[in-house]
């Protein structure tokens, strides 16, 4: 039944795997028109975003080009504001999902949403926060309002790129944590790991033109927090079961979902050997994960490295 309130909008989420369904469930809490897709949808993606005011993006890495290349074909209403929920980074073009949107759909209102939001914890209505960034303050408010309820509460930002990048850079962090827990190293080592690799997350986003407090906030430091304390996390677990002796074939094989942080690892590594950013967690994750060196030699080289100053 067509909803008659005034300010219930039209939303249309694109893909239903475990991010998906927890904006799904969020979504329905306000009681909003709803329209979920996925690949096994027996309607069309243009027919799920027609009439839509707001489109969110909830698929992996792997899927946002082919969907907004779709996406880019259909005739939307002009004030549709499009939302990336997606945390990676292209592995040919090394872009971001908001840089890929971007691209492809210019003159729609582009909305990025990210923060501490393990899927599990939301769908079973536990309390949470999230970041909703634009550059068009109208629309990160509009999305706000359409997510916004009393067992999530949305901020707004104005920095994107940040917002985007922290989440995304965190998954290769929690990794490096999973593993670090997994080879039970301590409280002493997961705090000083956790720390430092804020400050390489932070370089990063800088070098993309992000602000640097963004990092410290919700889609930052919260994430970081989040996805490296819980073994919901399927980037933490997959470093944790590597550190109990799996392959990471087998890691993947037996995690539900998708760990981002597998390939975010290589193509920032890629990106940073390019532009010379120094990110040494990140490149041990990455040689870790390609078979490089055991986690035992990670772990010894990220100790053994020159000393600095701390900052
Ligand atoms: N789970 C979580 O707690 C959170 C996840 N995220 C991020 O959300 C994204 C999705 O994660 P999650 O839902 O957990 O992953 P899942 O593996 O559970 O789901 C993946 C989703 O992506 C879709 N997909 C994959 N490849 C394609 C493709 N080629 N074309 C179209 N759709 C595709 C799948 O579609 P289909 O159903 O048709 O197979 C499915 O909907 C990731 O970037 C993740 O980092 C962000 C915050 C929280
Ligand atoms: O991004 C997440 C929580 O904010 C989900 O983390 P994982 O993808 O590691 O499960």
């Amino acid at each position: 039944m067509q909803n008659m309130r005034s300010d219930l909008k039209k939303v249309t989420i694109i893909g239903s795997g475990a991010w998906g369904s927890a904006l799904t469930s969020l979504v329905k809490t306000n009681q909003h028109h709803l329209q979920v897709w996925s690949r096994q949808s027996p309607y069309s993606l243009a027919e799920a975003v027609a009439d839509s005011d707001a489109i969110i993006s909830a698929v992996s890495m792997k899927g946002v080009r082919v969907i907004a290349e779709t996406l880019q074909t259909v005739k939307l209403l002009p004030h549709a504001v499009l939302v990336s929920a997606t945390k990676g980074l292209e592995t040919i073009t090394g872009q971001t999902p908001s840089q890929i949107w971007q691209s492809l759909i210019p003159d729609h209102p582009l909305v990025v949403l990210s923060g501490p939001n393990l899927s599990e914890e939301i769908m079973a209505g536990k309390p949470a926060a999230t970041v909703v960034a634009s550059k068009d303050e109208n629309a990160a408010q509009l999305i706000q309002h359409i997510f916004a309820s009393r067992n999530f509460r949305v901020y707004t930002n104005s920095d994107p790129v940040g917002v985007e990048l922290g989440g995304t850079l965190k998954n290769v962090i929690a990794i490096a944590v999973g593993a670090c827990d997994g080879l039970n190293l301590g409280t002493n080592a997961k705090s000083a790991l956790i720390t430092r690799s804020l400050i390489e997350i932070i370089r990063v986003g800088v070098y993309f033109g992000a602000q640097p407090e963004t990092f410290w906030g919700l889609s930052g430091l919260g994430d970081l927090l989040a996805t490296c304390n819980s073994n919901l996390s399927r980037n933490y677990q997959v470093g944790y079961a590597i550190a109990q002796g799996q392959s990471l074939e087998t890691a993947i094989a037996n995690i539900h979902g998708t760990a981002e942080g597998v390939n975010t690892a290589s193509v920032l590594v890629g990106i940073c050997d390019r532009e010379k950013i120094y990110v040494p967690v990140s490149r041990y994750v990455h040689r870790l994960l390609k078979g490089e060196i055991t986690l035992q030699q990670a772990v010894e080289g990220l100790m053994e490295r020159d000393l600095k100053p701390e900052n």
